[in-house]
């Protein structure tokens, strides 16, 4: 790694940081696991009580259920929505990523450029979140002969049994609440890094690996903040129709949470989410950082 004070974009032979994105998400995945229950289960009194029955129930193991699929898919759903964002803003401002730090784009253009790789990398991003989803959810103790198996043995089963059951639209539940979800929240996660960026680094010069990694985890932390209701929506879009009833569209899914549950139900797993985002995007947006310059 770099020290604090020089720029991790001017050391191109510093070894590559390898797969900083998988390693970020390891560590975020139980807090992620924790997230979803609290989201989708009305079982547990909060974050500790959802922690220690977890634990109890299912051991340590537990909250690792549904990460395989994302350790592949986080690569690509990144790449997606870092390469659209960099070529989107490209387009826009007609200036090459070396131009970029000596004329820096317009906030509007950096929103702009935000929604359109969010917009995309949803669509991507849909059947794996799905899947990830639906096995975080299985709160079954490991499986002990004699003890019903769960539902699903694991990521392929579990797309394999969706497709089955509900043919390929199936693996695309809750993909316009992630759509809805995503577009305007990236914009805003992509702004708030420029700008944050921009405050504490010299005009035309590169930000510092600490000015990376603390914007990163703002923007993280900012862009989940706002993604936080429909985040909760998507996860019971997607848990619909196993145990509980499905929901007639996202409208009556909105409108029977709150029913049920008051205007708070849009803010579970807030607080949890957000100590997650930071690590993860703070590391998310130094590889990004790292790439650009050293393809640059
Ligand atoms: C508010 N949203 C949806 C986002 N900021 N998404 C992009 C960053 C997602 C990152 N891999 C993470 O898991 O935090």
């Amino acid at each position: 790694m770099t020290g604090a004070g020089e720029s991790v974009i001017n050391n191109p032979g510093r070894r590559r940081a390898s797969g900083p994105g998988a390693l970020g998400l390891v560590l975020g995945h139980p807090f992620d696991t924790v997230k979803v229950r609290l989201q989708t289960q009305t079982t547990y009194q909060g974050i500790i009580d959802c922690m220690v029955k977890t634990y109890r129930h299912e051991s340590l193991l537990g909250f690792f259920k549904g990460m395989s699929f994302p350790i592949v898919s986080i690569a690509v759903v990144n790449s997606i929505l870092f390469g659209v964002y960099s070529n989107a803003l490209l387009v826009l401002t007609a200036t090459s990523h070396q131009e970029r730090r000596a004329q820096p784009p317009s906030y509007t253009h950096v929103f702009i450029a935000g929604c359109t790789g969010g917009f995309l990398q949803a669509y991507c991003l849909a059947p794996f979140d799905l899947i990830k989803v639906r096995l975080q959810n299985q709160t079954e103790p490991r499986a002990q002969p004699g003890s019903p198996p769960p539902r699903y043995q694991g990521p392929v089963h579990c797309a394999a049994s969706i497709f089955q059951a509900e043919g390929p639209r199936g693996l695309f539940r809750g993909a316009w609440a992630l759509t809805l979800r995503d577009t305007p929240t990236l914009g805003i996660y992509f702004v708030t890094y420029e700008w944050l960026c921009r405050q504490s680094t010299p005009d035309g010069q590169n930000p510092s690996s600490a000015t990376v990694l603390v914007a990163g985890g703002f923007a993280g932390i900012t862009s989940w903040v706002t993604a936080t209701p429909l985040d909760v929506i998507k996860s019971r879009m997607q848990m619909a129709g196993l145990e509980q009833r499905a929901y007639r569209g996202l409208l009556d899914c909105v409108v029977s949470s709150v029913r049920q549950e008051g205007l708070g139900v849009f803010f579970r797993g807030l607080t949890i989410n957000s100590a997650r985002a930071f690590p993860v995007n703070a590391v998310t947006f130094l590889s990004y950082e790292y790439l650009l310059h050293s393809w640059g």
